[in-house]
C-alpha cells in the first residue's frame, strides 16, 4: 500500500518559501531517509504530513488520508517523534505512556505490556516512575521513541531518531527501525546524519531549497544504487554535490560580482 504521497507541495511562512513544489512517494516496507541542509524544508514537510500545518499548494496523502482535511484520521494511524520535543515535565514515563495509550484508545493491559517491553529494550525500566524533569536528555528521548511506536502504527515520522542516545542504544534503535520497516511499515526519518541514513535506509530523498533534488536507492552495504552515479560514490558525496549545485544556482555568478 502507498504509505506517503506528496505531489507539488508548497508552503510559505509570510515571504519565506519553506517548501516549493515538493513531490515524492514512500511505500510500506520502506525506511526512507529525508536528508537536507538546515532550513531545507524537512520539518515543514513533516508538519504538513502530520496535519500540524496546512499546505498552500499541492496534495499530500498518508495511508490514503488527507492530513489537511482529516488530521484526526491521519494522526490515529501514524506515529510521530517530532524535532526536539520532550515529554511533559510534570509526568513520569509510566503516566505519560498511559496517557498516550488512552489517547490512542489502547487497552490499558496492552499499554502496560508495551511500556514494560520498551523500557527493557531501551534500558529505562528503573526510571519509569521518575518525573521527566529529573531524566537526562537521552532518557527523555527513549520515552519519546516509545510513545511514537506504542500503538504499532503503519507509518512513523521521526526527526533525528538518535539524538542524545548513547552508542549502545543507537545500535538498538537502528536495528529496531530496520526491522520495523521490514514488517511492511513505512518509517520516514529526517536526519542530518548521512552515515546513519546510508547504513539503515532503503531509499533517501535529498532536499534543498524546499524540494527533492535527487533520490537514491541504497543497497544496504553502504553503496548507492543508481544508474546516473558511480556506484562507489558515497551518499555524502552525492549529498554534497547536489546541495552545492543548488547553492550555486542561488549565488550570483562571478561575472555579475565583477560587473
Ligand atoms: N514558523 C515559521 N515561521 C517563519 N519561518 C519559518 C517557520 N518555520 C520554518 N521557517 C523557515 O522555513 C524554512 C524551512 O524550515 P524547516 O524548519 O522546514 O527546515 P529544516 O529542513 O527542517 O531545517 P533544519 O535541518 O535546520 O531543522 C527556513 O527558512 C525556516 O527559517
Amino acid at each position: 500500500m502507498g504509505a506517503i504521497r506528496v505531489d507539488g507541495l508548497g508552503k510559505s511562512y509570510g515571504a519565506v518559501e519553506a517548501v516549493a513544489d515538493m513531490s515524492f512517494t514512500v511505500e510500506c516496507g520502506e525506511l526512507y531517509g529525508f536528508l537536507g541542509p538546515n532550513g531545507a524544508g524537512k520539518t515543514t514537510t513533516i508538519r504538513t504530513l502530520t496535519g500540524q500545518i496546512q499546505p498552500d499548494a499541492g496534495t499530500v496523502r498518508v495511508l490514503e488520508t488527507d492530513p489537511a482535511t482529516e488530521p484526526t484520521e491521519t494522526r490515529e494511524r501514524v506515529g510521530i517523534l517530532p524535532e526536539q520535543q520532550s515529554p511533559p515535565s510534570f509526568l513520569t514515563p509510566r503516566e505519560y505512556l498511559e496517557f498516550v495509550g488512552d489517547v490512542r484508545n489502547l487497552d490499558s493491559d496492552r499499554v502496560a505490556e508495551r511500556t514494560a517491553d520498551w523500557a527493557q529494550r531501551l534500558g529505562f525500566e528503573n526510571k519509569l516512575d521518575t518525573l521527566h524533569t529529573d531524566l537526562s536528555r537521552g532518557q527523555q528521548q527513549k520515552v519519546m521513541i516509545t510513545q511514537a511506536f506504542l500503538h504499532e502504527p503503519d507509518v512513523v515520522f521521526i526527526d533525528e531518531p538518535l539524538a542524545n542516545l548513547d552508542p549502545l542504544v543507537q545500535e538498538q534503535v537502528k536495528r529496531f527501525l530496520v526491522s520495523y520497516a521490514a514488517g511492511d511499515n513505512a518509517v520516514f526519518v529526517s536526519t542530518h546524519n548521512i552515515d546513519v541514513a546510508e547504513e539503515i535506509c532503503t531509499r533517501v530523498g535529498i532536499v534543498a531549497d524546499g524540494r527533492i533534488v535527487t533520490e537514491r536507492s541504497l543497497s544496504g552495504d553502504g553503496g548507492v544504487e543508481d544508474g546516473e552515479h558511480d556506484s562507489d560514490e558515497s551518499l555524502l558525496e552525492v549529498f554534497l554535490e547536489r546541495v552545492e549545485r543548488e547553492d550555486a544556482r542561488d549565488l550570483p555568478s562571478l561575472e555579475r560580482i565583477d560587473a
